[in-house]
């Protein structure tokens, strides 16, 4: 997949979050989006996600020489983000397995509760999980999504060291053969991120 961003800009009343992106994103390589709280990382990367309309420029994703609506990019990527909710009445099993009914996976529910450390947990309701446990179910549906664009934002949140280790693993394994952008200030988020995109860069 390839994201090209042409003077992209997004303000929010009168003040502009960032302005004069251009930017290409290339499966093969891993990008960070740093800089400091408020610059605009979560804003561009909802962006990039389609879920936020940009005040100006264009974004055109490719996927194998086809263009792709902005419209049903949702469609092709998967993301865990502190805004984005789980649903909490379910158990992990249901959720994974409701999740599966519209978008493919790359495992089943069970075993992939089993990559990320939860088989233990997989009946409990989702409202009874630890902060820690409920980011590796949102790092669960996002990294065993069978999609070619993996979008994190701030991935590591709320987990211990288990979990930063388990989410280099999953990034090592799993993570590969996708488009990966992580919006992140934390340094141990992105370490293995060969691009960089400062956010100071757009003001
Ligand atoms: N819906 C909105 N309406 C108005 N302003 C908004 C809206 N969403 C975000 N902002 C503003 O846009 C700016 C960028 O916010 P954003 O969440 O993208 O920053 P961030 O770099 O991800 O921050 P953090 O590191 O704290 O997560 C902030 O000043 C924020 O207040």
């Amino acid at each position: 997949m390839i994201i090209e961003l042409s003077n992209v800009g997004k303000r929010f009343n009168r003040d502009w979050i960032f302005r004069g992106v251009n930017y290409r994103f290339e499966t093969g390589n891993a990008y960070a989006i740093t800089g400091a709280n408020g610059s605009g990382k979560s804003t561009l990367l909802q962006s990039i996600a389609g879920s936020i309309t940009l005040s100006t420029g264009d974004c055109v994703y490719t996927q194998q020489n086809k263009n792709i609506a902005g419209e049903t990019i949702y469609q092709q990527l998967a993301m865990a983000a502190p805004y984005l909710e789980l649903i909490e009445e379910m158990t992990a099993l249901e959720f994974l397995s409701f999740h599966a009914s519209f978008k493919p996976m790359a495992l089943d529910a069970a075993t992939i509760l089993d990559k990320v450390e939860l088989p233990h947990a997989s009946h409990k309701q989702i409202r009874y999980y630890s902060s820690g446990m409920k980011q590796r179910i949102k790092l669960a549906q996002a990294f065993f999504s069978d999609v070619p664009l993996l979008l994190l934002d701030e991935p590591c949140t709320n987990l211990d060291k288990a979990g930063y280790a388990l989410y280099h693993r999953l990034i090592d394994e799993y993570a590969g053969n996708k488009l990966v952008i992580v919006s992140s200030n934390d340094p141990l988020e992105y370490d293995f991120c060969n691009e960089r995109l400062q956010m100071s860069d757009y003001k």
